[in-house]
C-alpha cells in the first residue's frame, strides 16, 4: 500500500486512457465512476452494496457536510471515513458549486463566497482557504479547489473574469492545502463554452503542477456536442501523466464519449436520484419504471446482469414499489443502476486494455438505441 498519490498510466486507446490513482486508502482503476455520497451516504444504499459493486472512490459534498453535521464535528468523530463507514478513498468538491445552487442569499467576492444556509439561515463564509481547511477536516483523499462555475450563455469577458478568479483561488487553495500525504488537490479548467479560455485555463492549472485537474462549468445544460468540444480543446492541454475527471457528467453515453476524448473520473447523481424516481438505467437503455406498460411485466430487467436487483425482481414488482412509493423501489432501482454505471465503467478499461474501445463504444450504442425489446 503506498503512502503518496500516484497516477500510472497503463494503456491507451486512441485519446483514451486505462490508468490506476493509488492512495494510501486505496487504489483508483480509471476510468472510473464515483458514485455521490451527497451528505455522508449514497442514498438508499449501504456502502458495503456500493464497494460490492466495484466502486473506488465516493464523493462526499463539502456543502451539505459543512452545514449538517459540520466539519468540525466529523473531525471530532475521526473523519469523514469513520464516520460513514467508508474506509476506502473519498473526494469531496469544494462546496463552491452547490453554494451558488442551493444556498440562499449568495455573495462572491475576491474573499469567496457568502451565503446563509438553506437548513437554519446561519451565514456561513467560505474562503478558498475554508473550503481546503473543511475537506482537510473531513478527511478528504482528493479536495478540490474553490471555483466559480459561470452560468451559460455568458459575455466573454464575463467568462474570462470568472475564469481568472478561479486562477487565483486555485492558487490560494494550494497554499492552502499544502503537503498532505497521500492526499491531493485537483484544480478545476473553467472558461464556459470558449475554446481558447480553456486552454488558458488548462495551461495556467498546470503551471501549478498540482496531482490532478477537473474539468467544471460543463453538465450544466449545455448541448452534449459543446460539452465534448471544450474536452477536445482541454485534454490535449492537460499533462498526460496526471488523472483528468469531468465534474458532475453524466449519462451512459456522456461518460463514454468522455472517455474516448482522454478524461478518466466522472461523477454524476444521473444514476442514484434517477432510482429514486423510478428509472432505471440498463445496456438496453433507460426503462421508465412509472410507465403502465410494466403493470404485468413479468421480466426482470435483465436477465443476464449479476445484480439482484437487476435479474431476480420482475418489471411488474419494480412498478408496483415505485407506483406505491414504495422506498424498496428506490433502493432496488438504484442498486441496478450503480451496478450498471459500474459495469459500464468496468466495460470502457477492458476495452481500452484490448484496444477495442471504438468497437465497444459501438456495441454499446446499439444496445442503447435498439431500447427495451
Ligand atoms: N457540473 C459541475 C459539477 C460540479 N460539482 C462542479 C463543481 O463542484 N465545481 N465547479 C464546477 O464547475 C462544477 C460543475
Amino acid at each position: 500500500m503506498t503512502q503518496s498519490f500516484q497516477f500510472s498510466l497503463l494503456a491507451t486507446d486512441g485519446a483514451a486512457r486505462r490508468g490506476e490513482v493509488s492512495m494510501p486508502r486505496g487504489t483508483i482503476r480509471t476510468p472510473a465512476f464515483m458514485p455521490v455520497g451527497t451528505a455522508g451516504t449514497v442514498k438508499a444504499m449501504y456502502m458495503d452494496q456500493v464497494r460490492d459493486l466495484g466502486a473506488d472512490i465516493i464523493l462526499g459534498n463539502t456543502y451539505h457536510l459543512m452545514l449538517r453535521p459540520g466539519a468540525e464535528r466529523v473531525a471530532r468523530l475521526g473523519g469523514l471515513h469513520e464516520f460513514a463507514r467508508w474506509p476506502h478513498p473519498i473526494l469531496t468538491d469544494s462546496g463552491g458549486f452547490q453554494v451558488m445552487s442551493l444556498a440562499q442569499l449568495r455573495k462572491l467576492s475576491e474573499k469567496g463566497v457568502t451565503f446563509k444556509s438553506h437548513i437554519d439561515g446561519v451565514v456561513h463564509e467560505m474562503s478558498p482557504e475554508r473550503s481546503i481547511e473543511i475537506q482537510g477536516l473531513l478527511g478528504s483523499d482528493i479536495q478540490m479547489q474553490l471555483d466559480e462555475c459561470v452560468a451559460l450563455p455568458a459575455e466573454r469577458d464575463v467568462i474570462e473574469r470568472s475564469m481568472e478568479l478561479s486562477l487565483r483561488w486555485a492558487d490560494r487553495c494550494k497554499i492552502a492545502f499544502g503537503d498532505q500525504p497521500g492526499r491531493a488537490m485537483f484544480g478545476i479548467v473553467q472558461g464556459g463554452d470558449d475554446e481558447a479560455l480553456r486552454v488558458r485555463s488548462a495551461e495556467a492549472l498546470t503551471g501549478l503542477d498540482l496531482k490532478g485537474y477537473a474539468v467544471g462549468g460543463l453538465a450544466v445544460g449545455e448541448p452534449q456536442p459543446v460539452m465534448l468540444a471544450m474536452l477536445d480543446a482541454v485534454c490535449p492541454a492537460l499533462p498526460q501523466h496526471k488523472p483528468r475527471y469531468l465534474m458532475g457528467v453524466g449519462t451512459p453515453d456522456d461518460i463514454v464519449k468522455s472517455v474516448q476524448r482522454g478524461i478518466d473520473m466522472f461523477d454524476c447523481v444521473m444514476p442514484t436520484r434517477a432510482g429514486r424516481h423510478g428509472l432505471a438505467y440498463t445496456r438496453h437503455g433507460k426503462i421508465n419504471l412509472r410507465n403502465a406498460r410494466h403493470a404485468e411485466d413479468s421480466r426482470p430487467l435483465d436477465a443476464e446482469s449479476d445484480c439482484p436487483a437487476a435479474r431476480d425482481y420482475s418489471r411488474a414488482y419494480l412498478h408496483h414499489l415505485v407506483k406505491a412509493g414504495e422506498a424498496l423501489g428506490g433502493m432496488l432501482l438504484t442498486w441496478n443502476n450503480l451496478s450498471y454505471y459500474q459495469s459500464l465503467m468496468q466495460g470502457l478499461r477492458d476495452a481500452i486494455e484490448a484496444g477495442r474501445l471504438a468497437d465497444h463504444a459501438a456495441a454499446l450504442a446499439e444496445g442503447w438505441a435498439r431500447g427495451d425489446l
